[in-house]
């Protein structure tokens, strides 16, 4: 099987595949997508990532948008995620590729859809869920850390204190842009406002589609999402480069 020129895994037992991770700002879909992809030998794809990456293919129309909470045209994603994935230009490692965040919407889901039938690569659909009032309070305590992760995405490993620090680097910690409150309720609200359409099409095309409960420590939620899916039809081997 090929997909596009990127290389198959060395492990057999791992096949490429497709694994979109949703959830609500908070659920813990960065944190799960990191983690997978370093243990299954995989890579995460971000859509924003992508968009930085891929910025020449886009005409100037395209590259601007008016959406509030930035989010570029579907005729924008379509030409990225064809880019990314057709023309083999997802250099950031071998599969599984977990992507985190995305579709935001069921026509993004649609696309990616038909990108992995015209390849026969699996797609599926894990979903992070946890209670209001843990989300609020995640979001409320996320710190990330310019020094180790200057995009400003990943969540940092807070040292508590008086003024908490990243616990990799020492630095200072800050709050992510995306998690103030009024933009917070934004992201929340498209969210619960597209998750049921997803979830619906998601069944209606036979993907499969898991939902898993993410209120306990991030390695049961790991656990509990391996085991919600075959995964590629084998156990989950931890990752050797050798
Ligand atoms: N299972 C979990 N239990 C406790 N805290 C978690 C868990 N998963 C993530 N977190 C913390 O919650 C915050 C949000 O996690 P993150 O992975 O950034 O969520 P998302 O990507 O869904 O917005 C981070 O500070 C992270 O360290």
């Amino acid at each position: 099987m090929t997909f596009g020129v990127l290389p198959a895994h060395k492990d057999r037992r791992v096949r490429p595949s497709l694994t979109c991770v949703l959830g609500p700002p908070g659920a813990g879909k960065t944190t799960f997508t990191t983690r997978a992809a370093a243990s299954l030998g995989g890579s995460v794809f971000r859509i924003r990532h992508a968009f930085q990456n891929h910025q020449h293919v886009l005409t100037d129309d395209l590259r601007k948008t008016s959406d509030e909470l930035g989010w570029l045209d579907d005729r924008a994603v379509e030409q990225v995620l064809r880019v990314t994935f057709e023309q083999g230009q997802f250099a950031t490692g071998p599969y599984p590729v977990l992507l985190d965040n995305f579709p935001g919407t069921v026509d993004q889901l649609r696309l990616l859809h038909r990108l992995t039938t015209r390849h026969s690569i699996p797609l599926r659909v894990l979903e992070l869920t946890t209670d209001d009032a843990r989300l609020a309070d995640r979001v409320w305590r996320r710190r990330v850390c310019p020094g180790c992760e200057p995009d400003r995405h990943a969540p940092a490993d807070v040292r508590a204190g008086a003024e908490p620090t990243c616990g990799r680097c020492g630095g200072p910690v800050i709050v992510r842009e995306s998690d103030r409150p009024e933009v917070n309720r934004l992201r929340l609200r498209r969210y619960q406002s597209n998750c049921r359409q997803i979830g619906s099409a998601a069944r209606a095309w036979g993907l499969p589609y898991r939902q898993v409960d993410a209120t306990p420590p991030p390695d049961e939620v790991y656990r509990e999402a391996i085991r919600a899916f075959d995964w590629n039809g084998a156990e989950p081997v931890a990752f050797s480069a050798t």
